[in-house]
């Protein structure tokens, strides 16, 4: 499979009731209850909630690591059973092999059937703008250039939905920005539909076309918000400042300290 040059063809996902739990030391956990949820192909969906409530545990179900206790989660009417080269998670850590050259890095996520196709891993680097470094080893790159070659690696495989667990929760401020509009950029170009979790009210307002606010865990949707701010974002937009304190009160915050 190589990736293509445009547009990929963005999944449609859909949850009905999923529920989950964990076993832990003779109990049962409840991490996610009774959450429906739907995101139209090419949607960018941030997911908040409170440390711990259950969000990564929902990106892992999406992407088919592990299977709902109850429920049912569907990627173009079709039932997820498993994970799918159609539905790739980024994580908040780079984990770059430090044996492999940052082309080796972003082939390993081609390298299924034991080879990586060298159009697709040039593609994938050219997409965040890494060509230059295909050589460099995982030692000498900055934390944000480290995420670009994970970024990377996620989308050698032309993924019809990405799943982004934290990707920016790492970086020092200034490259997290600079992050933001890369990824922005990149769903532009491509267009795949993105989950993203964040603990970061601005990030989402920044990217997402829809938030979803969860509650403490076990997970419950308290709020489904589709920010109708423009395609071009100010941090100091009143619209979306108002929209921040919203959600902040929905994660029981309050500014006025
Ligand atoms: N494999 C597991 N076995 C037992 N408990 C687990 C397992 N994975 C997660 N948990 C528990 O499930 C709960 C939800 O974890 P999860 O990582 O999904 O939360 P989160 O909202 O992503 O947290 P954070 O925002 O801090 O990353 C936590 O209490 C966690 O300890």
């Amino acid at each position: 499979m190589v990736i293509s040059p445009s547009r990929t063809t963005p999944l449609a996902l859909r949850l009905e009731h999923v529920s989950h739990a964990f076993h832990s030391d003779g109990a049962i956990v409840p991490v996610i209850d009774n959450v429906s949820l739907q995101a139209a192909p090419g949607e960018f969906v941030a997911l908040l909630g409170p440390s711990g409530c259950g969000k990564s545990t929902l990106l892992r179900l999406i992407a088919g690591l592990e299977a709902p206790k109850e429920g049912a989660i569907y990627g173009d009417d079709s039932p997820v059973t498993g994970p799918g080269p159609d539905r790739i998670i980024m994580f908040q850590d780079p984990t770059l092999y430090p044996w492999r050259r940052v082309r080796g890095n972003v082939a390993l996520g081609h390298d299924i059937n034991g080879r990586a196709d060298d159009e697709a891993v040039t593609a994938a680097l050219k997409l965040v703008d890494l060509l230059d470094f295909e050589r460099a080893w995982p030692h000498q790159l900055s934390g944000g250039m480290a995420q670009r070659v994970a970024l990377a690696r996620a989308l050698v495989n032309d993924p019809r939905l990405l799943l982004l667990d934290e990707p920016l929760g790492k970086l020092d401020s200034l490259t997290r920005l600079t992050m933001q509009t890369e990824i922005l950029r990149v769903w532009r170009e491509k267009q795949f539909t993105a989950l993203m979790v964040t603990h970061d009210v601005e990030e989402a307002l920044l990217l997402a076309t829809r938030i979803v606010v969860f509650s403490p865990r076990p997970a419950r949707i308290l709020a489904d918000i589709p920010v109708s701010l423009p395609e071009r974002r100010h941090r100091d937009d009143p619209k979306l400042l108002s929209l921040r304190k919203d959600i902040l009160a929905q994660l029981g915050h309050r500014e006025d300290w």
